[in-house]
Formats: C-alpha cells, sequence, structure tokens
C-alpha cells in the first residue's frame, strides 16, 4: 500500500494544530502506520531539504524547522502522496484556498504547517531518512 512521510512543523506544533492536521488526515481515509516526535537538527535538515540547501532562505529554515520538536508520522492509503499535498494546498499558504490545511492553518512560504513527501519515489527515501523499518506497522 501507498505511504507518504508528513512532518508537522514547529509552526503547526507552537499553535496546538496537531491534533487538528492529523484528525484531516484520518477523516480523509488514511492511516497512521507510524510516528515519533523529536527534534531535527542541521545534518538531518540539510540532507532532507537538499533540493533548497543553495536557496538564500535555507538558513531561515534550517533554524524555523530545528527551533521545536516536530512530529513525523508515516500515513497509508491508496493514492496518499498525491492526496496529501491536495489536502494541504500550495507550498505558500497566502496562496492556499480555505478548506486546505496551509489555508486554514498556515501562515507563509516557511510557515505552512506540514511537509508531506511530493512523489513515491521520495516518500520511500523520506521514511527511511526518519523512521527504522521495525517502526512501522506491518499489517
Ligand atoms: N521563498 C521561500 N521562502 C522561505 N521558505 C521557502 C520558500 N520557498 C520554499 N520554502 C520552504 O522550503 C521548503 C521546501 O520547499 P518546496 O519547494 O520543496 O515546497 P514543498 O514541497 O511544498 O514543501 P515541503 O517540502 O516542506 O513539503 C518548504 O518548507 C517551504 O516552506
Amino acid at each position: 500500500m501507498e505511504k507518504s512521510l508528513i512532518i508537522l512543523k514547529p509552526d503547526c506544533m507552537a499553535a496546538n494544530n496537531a491534533g487538528e492536521v492529523i484528525s484531516r488526515f484520518e477523516n480523509a481515509g488514511f492511516t497512521i502506520v507510524a510516528a515519533k516526535m523529536a527534534r531535527l537538527d542541521s545534518s538531518i535538515l540539510r540532507e532532507h531539504y537538499a533540493h533548497v540547501a543553495d536557496k538564500p532562505f535555507f538558513p531561515e529554515i534550517e533554524s524555523f524547522m530545528s527551533s521545536r520538536p516536530v512530529i513525523f508520522l508515516v500515513l497509508e492509503g491508496e493514492g496518499v502522496v498525491q492526496k496529501v499535498r491536495d489536502l494541504l494546498g500550495p507550498t505558500d499558504s497566502a496562496e492556499a484556498p480555505a478548506g486546505t490545511i496551509r489555508g486554514d492553518l498556515g501562515t507563509d512560504k516557511m510557515k505552512n504547517v506540514v511537509h508531506a513527501s511530493d512523489s513515491v519515489e521520495n516518500a520511500s527515501i523520506e521514511i527511511d531518512r526518519f523512521f527504522r523499518s521495525e517502526e512501522l506497522c506491518a499489517d
């Protein structure tokens, strides 16, 4: 079954919106097959955000994403990668329509509530980055 790696970002945690966001995922029919809370450090952020590591805003992302512990989830369900991206809305919360997670709960491009894998291939890489295989539900 298809899986996606989700991070509830520091702005989501600080605003006590974790329950609201997780409810939206569950109400959309997805199942949590792994979860943990931890603080990201520079080395893992450089790996996770390698595609934007040369952008001028990267130091700001690094500082924001390591500012407090975050929640990591693995969600499972048919078409979960694209369906979760649709639930989130576009990267820039200011452009995200009402009814999307970023539109309802986000602030801007950086404080955009949730990271979600953008392809099935990247989901597999990201799940391996943050979870050991025995931490995932087997059934
Ligand atoms: N102009 C910007 N200023 C600040 N942060 C930005 C900007 N553009 C993108 N980001 C942040 O960089 C990260 C990676 O951007 P990317 O283009 O991969 O968007 P995304 O796939 O929607 O986000 P994410 O990878 O967090 O799910 C995101 O956390 C986003 O919030």
